[in-house]
């Protein structure tokens, strides 16, 4: 392992952005489809790597829910979240802050209960074994109607208590946040918080009605609020959260390469700037690839990194007394690691 790779898994760090299914990796998949007896359109795991070459984030969603498909039952779910957790807390994650989108197995029959109690069965594992913690994100697909979402926040009411908070994701041109206005203000009301995909591809209108019409807590992405410098300036100064993903941002076309990445300048434009995986079966890199690639793309430093890293918790929606120690561990390795 080179210095960098050392001090960048070493550095503890929350994982903010980051959808379940996401991580799906290919032979996982493999298995799940054996198992369950589930048809999928690949041969082998080479084949369904090589499909992951996407021009834009809809070439990504077809993908992205046909491979969902082999996920039927509790142990599904929690196998798959296990794989991740594992994976994650190899990259120094200490806290995650998972992201799930039912309507995607509930429209196809699976019961919202298989899918949570999968996820919390394992958020429990990982908290025994890994000492990590975790929080679960109730997103709602923003192509179906704010109907649907509110069934779905319906099916959650018996977890709301382990739920902390819900989001929007799925194809954002489209779908404004202004669709869903009454579906968050209910999610509100029952005390979840929200975090929103706004400005992906999506434009800074977008950001304003995630802001406005939704009183976000988090912006997932938010790369094109830096198209509006009145918008940049308002999202600084009352310290919004983005959490940002770099490779996610190369894979989905948002960005021409990794050079072009604007981390730094959000960085520079006082924006709470996080690192994030997104769906890192799919996108080529889980977080630790991330915190690399914004160092060879873009020259971040490791004060850059820490700072990021210090965001990724204060930005997170843990209790304040478990923020400063997760801070405090980060000036406890900074200090080892002068
Ligand atoms: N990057 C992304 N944007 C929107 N919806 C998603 N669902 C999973 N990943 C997503
Ligand atoms: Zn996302």
């Amino acid at each position: 392992m080179t210095d960098l790779d050392a001090f960048i898994k070493g550095l503890p760090k929350a994982e903010l952005h980051l959808h379940i299914e996401g991580s799906l990796e290919p032979e996982l998949m493999f298995e799940l489809a054996r198992r369950n007896g589930v048809a999928i359109p690949y041969a082998s795991v080479e084949d369904v790597r090589a499909a992951y070459d996407f021009s834009n984030l809809q070439d990504f969603l077809d993908i992205y829910y046909a491979g969902a498909s082999v996920l039927v039952t509790r142990a599904d779910f929690h196998d798959l979240a296990m794989a991740y957790f594992r994976r994650a807390a190899a990259d120094g994650v200490v806290h995650a802050e998972i992201m799930f989108d039912p309507q995607t197995h509930t429209d196809r029959g699976i019961a919202f209960e298989e899918v949570i109690e999968g996820l919390l069965s394992a958020a429990e594992e990982a908290r025994e074994t890994l000492g990590m913690s975790v929080q679960l994100i109730l997103s709602f697909l923003r192509h179906l109607s704010e109907e649907e979402a509110f069934a779905t926040l319906a099916m959650a009411e018996p977890w709301l208590d382990r739920i902390t908070a819900a989001g929007l994701d799925s194809s954002e041109v489209g779908h404004p946040p202004v669709k869903f206005a009454g579906v968050f203000a209910a999610a509100r009301e029952k005390g979840l918080k929200i975090t929103v995909h706004a400005g992906e591809e999506g434009p800074p209108e977008y950001v304003y009605q995630a802001l406005d019409l939704l009183e976000v807590d988090r912006i997932d992405h938010g790369n094109r609020a830096l198209e509006d410098a009145a918008l940049t300036q308002r999202l600084a100064e009352m310290g919004m959260t983005l959490t940002v993903c770099p490779l996610s941002n190369l894979k989905l076309c948002v960005i021409d390469d990794i050079a072009s990445h604007p981390i730094d300048a959000m960085l520079k434009a006082g924006l709470k700037a996080t690192l994030n995986a997104d769906d890192p079966a799919y996108f080529g890199g889980y977080i630790a690839d991330n915190y690399r690639a914004v160092v060879e793309g873009r020259g971040l430093t490791r004060a850059d990194l820490a700072t990021l890293a210090r965001n990724s918790f204060t930005g997170s929606f843990l209790p304040p007394d478990a923020v400063a120690r997760h801070l405090a561990a980060i000036d406890a390795f900074l200090e080892e690691n002068a």
